[in-house]
């Protein structure tokens, strides 16, 4: 690059730096004024509230007073956050003020915008640096030089990209500077890609790639699904994709109204800083355990993590089948059907109890049920019975407020219990009876607590037992009846035990909401999952029914299906009719990210030739070949370790050490511990940290590590076709380096593929040797 023109760019940082700091000391006074104003206000109000509320007069002007004060002090926290949040943007900019540049024509007019993370704007209204979300902006991400378009609110407009320029600015320094007539140059993306991995994950904002682009701005389609390999950028791509819908519905939507369900908690720890480095703030994230768990209180649920270690054990092809038929979506259909249909004797109703006493028995319910009309809906039918047990336990109070049970709790209360029942109600009465009869009745509600509890949650019908009722009326084809009889008496005793399978658990949500009308959540605008292929089709519908107004954005990888065969891959249709017969109703927007960026071709080509039918391509990154490294036995294998970790160690912040299940990786820990620093990661684990962690397959999903070991790679620990997914997900989960261990013979599945690696087969050149990353 030219020096004259490197010179000029640097003046310009300089300038806008400066600018930076200016704002930052006007945003700094103006924000410390407003915080003086607030307090004032907020002092104010204090003082306005303590005005004496006797006299009905008084009451009336300090309520005026009141919203009115309350008024300034909302616009003085808006006037506030507004400050703070520039001053947060600022301090973003202040670590890199842009790194776009792009010069178009429009209308025969010369245009220069430089982009970066937020947009600066001087007082004359100079825009110094476009926000990268600006419909300008896409034009740095998606043009190649020439003819070129951009949308805008009021349509799209021509222009003629006459020059695209990118740089990396550090500590306000260009440390690089490219022009490129690429999307996104290369020498910037490989920089950004050579860089050692971090306990959190960075954003992509200055090298989006043009696919990518496209699933971020997407704001037209209600179902955006992208079936991306290992690496391809899918977990970066949302959220920066959340980045963007923040910006363009600043006024209608907020972080709170956007959730992303995540593979586990580490994960979700692993993408916390992302948003924030883009000056966002972080949507709501759950994981499907804890949302399961939310929804069946008192209930433990069997999480993906288990059933991957259970179905290692010992997984009949019954036992598969029978998952299979619950989890689809004609079973689903099936659900509907049979609450649709199902006549009110079929319905479990429960006797409220209360201390072993039937306070209403199911008999009642079951005839306050019927008598309403089945022209109603489900829900409406089930609400009118709850509103009538209301007004019937309302109306058993008032009885039992006048027995002696209760004539002996008053006469029991102290002065002070009595006077709190009365609370605010003292002296209002006319007469003693009056008060007596209010306290009697209070007292009787309080009795009865319980059952007004059990009432509004629901607990009239026994829930699990219509469903054991539906399981039972069922008779899946091709399901040999008596296997299917056992897998419901198995749900019973799941039931019986208070624990439930995540199939029976998504089962019994939607039975409950079909029949109850309740469980949705309407606020809830877009809704994201990550590595959509361990979701079933009836959890992907459950979703959509649990969040009505939430656009969805699935992502997954087929290749990486740890635990589910996903029904989106059987039979003959793709991926995107089965998602789009899956919710008909729903404009699906489907995308293929095939190249995978984080590991080096090596690696990625490794994969690939693990798994023949992933469509994932390498990008052209240079790295050493993966390491095979073969001993006869376990043994052999463990007193290798600590050589073998050292040497990746050497060269590496971040080494996984990474098995197939939980209890190699518990056993390999406390094996190494006395020798070794590291961290086992176990399903609790919440953070990671630098050097050596040890973990099993499951909790390394979407993290990624400068250097990856796969442990013990043998015909015996790796031998069936699913097994071919699980060792491509561990090696794609490494940035530079790769490793293989084995004790006895290689798995046939990189034995028989035609995988490129390195043998080493003994420990002295496994000393001898350096790692070059
Ligand atoms: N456009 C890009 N510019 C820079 N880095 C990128 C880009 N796209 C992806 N990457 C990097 O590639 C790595 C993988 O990205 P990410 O984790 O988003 O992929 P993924 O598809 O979710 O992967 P997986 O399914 O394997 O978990 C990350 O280090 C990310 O920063």
């Amino acid at each position: 690059m030219d020096k004259k023109i490197l010179e000029v760019e640097q003046k310009r940082v300089d300038y806008v730096v400066d600018e930076i700091k200016h704002q930052l000391t006007s945003t700094a006074e103006q924000l410390g004024k407003a915080l003086t104003e607030r307090r004032k206000v907020e002092a104010t109000y204090g003082d306005t509230a303590k005005v004496n509320l006797a006299e009905v007069d008084d009451r009336m002007e300090t309520n005026a007073a009141i919203q009115q004060q309350k008024q300034l002090v909302a616009l003085a926290v808006e006037n506030e956050t507004i400050l703070t949040n520039r001053e947060k943007n600022l301090h973003l900019l202040q670590k890199s003020p842009y790194f776009g540049r792009i010069d178009i024509a429009e209308d025969g007019e010369q245009e220069t915008l430089y982009i970066g993370t937020s947009s600066l704007i001087t007082s004359d209204d100079e825009f110094l640096v476009y926000d990268w979300r600006a419909p300008i902006s896409s034009l740095y991400y998606n043009g190649t030089l020439g003819p070129a378009t951009y949308d805008t609110p009021v349509g799209s407009v021509d222009v003629e990209l006459l020059h695209k320029r990118q740089f990396k600015i550090v500590h306000n320094q260009i440390v690089k500077m490219f022009d490129t007539n690429e999307t996104v140059a290369d020498d910037v993306l490989q920089d950004m890609l050579s860089e050692q991995s971090d306990t959190h994950m960075k954003n992509i904002v200055a090298t989006v790639q043009q696919a990518q682009n496209e699933i971020i701005r997407n704001t037209t389609s209600d179902l955006l699904v992208v079936e991306g390999v290992a690496g391809s950028g899918k977990t970066s791509a949302i959220l920066q994709r959340v980045a963007y819908l923040l910006y363009h519905a600043r006024e209608k939507l907020d972080a709170e109204q956007i959730i992303l369900f995540s593979p586990n908690n580490l994960f979700s720890n692993y993408i916390a800083e992302v948003l924030p480095s883009l000056g966002e703030k972080n949507m709501r994230q759950v994981t499907l355990m804890d949302f399961l768990e939310h929804r069946h209180r008192g209930f433990t649920i069997e999480s993906l993590f288990e059933r991957f270690e259970r179905d290692q054990q010992n997984l009949p092809t019954v036992t598969r089948q029978i998952r299979d038929f619950k989890e689809s979506s004609s079973f689903v259909k099936l659900l509907e059907e049979y609450l649709r249909q199902t006549p009110s004797d079929l319905l479990p109703f429960s006797n409220l109890v209360l201390h072993g006493e039937v306070i209403i028995g199911k008999d009642e319910i079951k005839a306050i049920y019927t008598s309403i009309s089945n022209r109603f809906s489900l829900p409406e039918r089930f609400t009118q019975t709850k509103n009538a047990l209301i007004k019937l336990l309302q109306n058993r109070t008032r009885a039992y407020a006048k027995t002696n049970t209760i004539e002996q709790a008053i006469e029991n209360l102290t002065d002070s219990e009595y006077r709190q029942i009365l609370g605010d109600k003292e002296g209002s009465f006319a007469s003693y009876d009056d008060e007596y009869s209010f306290v009697a009745y209070r007292l009787a509600k309080r009795h009865l607590k319980l059952v007004y509890d059990a009432i509004y949650n629901d607990y009239f019908v026994d829930i699990y037992q219509t469903y054991l009722n539906f399981l039972n009326h069922l008779e899946p084809a091709g399901i040999a009846p008596k296997a299917f009889k056992e897998s419901i008496y198995q749900s019973a005793n799941d039931i019986e035990l208070h624990r439930l399978r995540i199939t029976d658990a998504v089962a019994i949500m939607f039975l409950r909401d079909l029949l109850t009308g309740s469980g949705q959540n309407h606020t809830i605008m877009y809704l994201f999952v990550d590595e959509m292929q361990d979701y079933s089709a009836s959890l992907l519908l459950y979703l959509a029914h649990a969040f009505p107004k939430a656009k969805l954005t699935l992502l997954g990888d087929q290749s990486q299906s740890i635990f589910t065969d996903n029904p989106t891959r059987k039979g003959t249709t793709s991926q995107e009719q089965t998602l789009q017969q899956l919710f008909p109703q729903k404009r699906l927007n489907y995308h293929e990210l095939n190249t995978s960026y984080r590991s080096t071709k090596t690696i990625t080509d490794f994969a690939k030739a693990i798994l023949a039918a992933s469509k994932i391509e390498a990008y052209s990154r240079a790295g050493t070949l993966p390491t095979l490294v073969q001993f006869n036995d376990e043994e052999q294998l463990n007193a290798a370790y600590p050589t073998i970790i050292r040497r990746e160690l050497r060269n590496n912040k971040i080494v996984a050490l990474i098995t197939k299940t939980a209890a190699e990786a518990k056993g390999l820990a406390s094996q190494l511990a006395p020798t070794i620093e590291l961290t086992l990661i176990t399903a609790k684990t919440r953070s990671l940290k630098e050097g050596l962690l040890i973990m099993p397959i499951y909790l390394a999903k979407g993290l990624e590590f400068d250097s990856v070991i796969a442990h013990n790679v043998s015909t015996t620990n790796f031998t069936d076709h699913a097994d071919e997914e699980l060792i491509y997900t561990i090696a794609s989960r490494a940035l530079h380096r790769l490793t293989l261990t084995v004790a006895g013979t290689l798995s046939k599945i990189v034995a028989d593929s035609n995988a490129e690696y390195e043998l080493l087969d003994n420990l002295q050149t496994i000393e001898g040797g350096t790692s070059n990353v």
